[in-house]
């Protein structure tokens, strides 16, 4: 795997086994992931095509799929899930290697999914039985003679820590998969390379350099957040604790000498933590002026300037904000627009008043107010907010991060769409400079990013000219 022991480079196994996102709201054809002219498979009316192509690229294992799934009667097959599917798709695969229906190579291979770690022992009695009833299902619906109950159900567990969520260029969920070379990559907070997809193909790409010998690591949550957030979702997932270097590296000296007076017994790792947490997840100063963050005693306490926040008014805006966000649509895009952008703008209000400007909550919030604006077309607002999100992207999603490229590329979108040709410049410009490492340059996307900057680019030159 020498090939991943440099800035940039790419290594591309395939996919064991996929299975698309599957909700009445969004339906994908289970070859290529399209959400359009989907048409469903007529016997066993739980899987979607969008072309006849795609149906024949499935069709060997599809065939025995939808053999088992239309003996199976209507409701219970409508109660299939995406993960009970891939379990499916797995068995059936593996029988067809078996009988050498379809080839079997060092990276598609079921002997690879044995070696996976399943964490039976680390897993509660609650989810072991929601295996094993996942399991009898599976059962039930391949009728197999002699199925091993037991093994499927650690092969759920299987899937809960080593399937990967494949998405778009522009990181939307598409689906799940099982890549078991890829699984074999570990966790850290701080990656060195960023796993990617292109279709169906998972690309893992260095985002720097790695020297030789050391260890390729991908991230396998969503980092933004303290320490603490993140062990507790690798904890629930994947069932380990991270004791990586934390990411967020942005104190002062200013800070440090605070800290040296105020929390002698505290070492710079917890310091670290202490700060990161109450910039990212704690609460602002009462001076609107001061981006000092607040740190819990006899009340909130500025680190920086000393004011005292009380209690009671704290907990007053956040039950003001737990209602508001009880009301929020769970997700957008909603039926109704108007009314979620109230909510989303009264609880950014609550939001600013509360949260350290450099909030992670904030920052979501901007975000799904930037995703409702860009849907009702209202580019000039959406700019506004993509920009604000911006300084909490280059703290959270420190490096060449695929996440900041991403925003900067919509950034320049908006400019580029309003007539801001320069600033579109500039922040195509960013996207590419992280983008091309983390995307590669051959994908449709990145080749459409190119095109849309060389545009930019000529008209900014354009419009410089005529100025002159
Ligand atoms: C996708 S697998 C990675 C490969 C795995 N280490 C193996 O030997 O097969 C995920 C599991 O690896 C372990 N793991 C991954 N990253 C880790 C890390 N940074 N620290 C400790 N354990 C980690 C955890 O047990 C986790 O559930």
């Amino acid at each position: 795997m020498e090939v991943l022991n440099c800035r940039g480079g790419d290594y591309k196994p395939r996919a064991v086994r996929f299975c698309a996102k599957q909700s009445s709201a969004e339906s994908r054809c289970d070859a290529c992931f399209e959400s359009s002219n989907l048409k469903k498979c007529s016997a066993c009316q739980v899987v979607y095509y969008c072309s006849n192509s795609c149906q024949k690229s499935e069709w060997k294992l599809h065939r025995l799929e939808c053999e088992a799934l239309s003996k199976v009667h209507k409701e219970r097959r409508m109660a299939v899930t995406p993960s009970i599917r891939l379990m499916i798709k797995l068995y059936l695969r593996t029988k067809l290697q078996t009988e050498k229906v379809i080839p079997a190579s060092a990276m598609d291979n079921y002997k690879l999914v044995e070696a996976l770690v399943a964490h039976m022992s680390k897993i509660d009695e609650k989810q072991l039985v929601l295996y094993a009833q996942m399991a009898n299902l599976v059962s039930l619906i391949l009728q197999w003679p002699g199925i091993n109950i037991k093994e499927i159900a650690e092969n759920f567990s299987k899937l809960a820590c080593n399937a990967h969520t494949i998405c778009d260029s522009e990181l939307r969920p598409l689906g799940t998969g099982l890549y078991p070379v890829i699984s074999i990559i570990n966790h850290s907070c701080l990656p060195n390379s960023v796993l990617l997809f292109e279709g169906r193909s998972a690309v893992v790409r260095a985002v720097q350099h790695i020297p030789k010998g050391a260890e390729v690591l991908i991230s396998y949550i969503e980092t933004a957040g303290s320490t603490l957030t993140r062990q507790k979702a690798l904890k629930e997932q994947y069932l380990f604790t991270c004791t990586c270097p934390a990411a967020v590296k942005w104190y002062t000296y200013d800070f440090y000498f605070f800290f040296f007076i105020s929390f002698k017994e505290c070492d710079v790792g917890k310091y670290d933590d202490i700060q990161e947490s109450a910039v990212l997840e704690g609460y602002r100063c009462k001076d609107n002026g001061c981006i000092g963050f607040l740190l819990h005693g006899n009340g909130f306490i500025c680190q920086q300037c000393g004011l005292v926040r009380s209690k009671e008014e704290i907990k007053q805006i956040a039950s003001e904000l737990k209602s508001l966000s009880d009301k929020a649509p769970i997700s957008t895009p909603c039926h109704n627009y108007q009314e979620a952008i109230s909510v989303y703008k009264a609880i950014e209000t609550l939001q600013k008043k509360l949260y350290h400007p450099f909030s992670i909550s904030l920052m979501q919030t901007r975000e799904k107010l930037l995703k409702i604006l860009m849907e009702l077309e209202d580019w000039s607002e959406a700019l506004a907010y993509c920009r604000l999100t911006i300084p909490v992207y280059q703290r959270v999603y420190p490096g060449c991060h695929p996440l900041l490229g991403l925003q900067y590329y919509t950034c320049g979108k908006l400019e580029w769409l309003l007539g801001d040709t320069e600033n579109a410049v500039k922040s195509l410009t960013k996207a590419v400079d992280i983008l091309r490492i983390t995307h590669g340059t051959s994908t449709p996307f990145m080749k459409d990013l190119f095109v849309r900057l060389e545009e930019a680019r000529a008209e900014a030159s354009y419009k410089f000219s005529s100025e002159e």
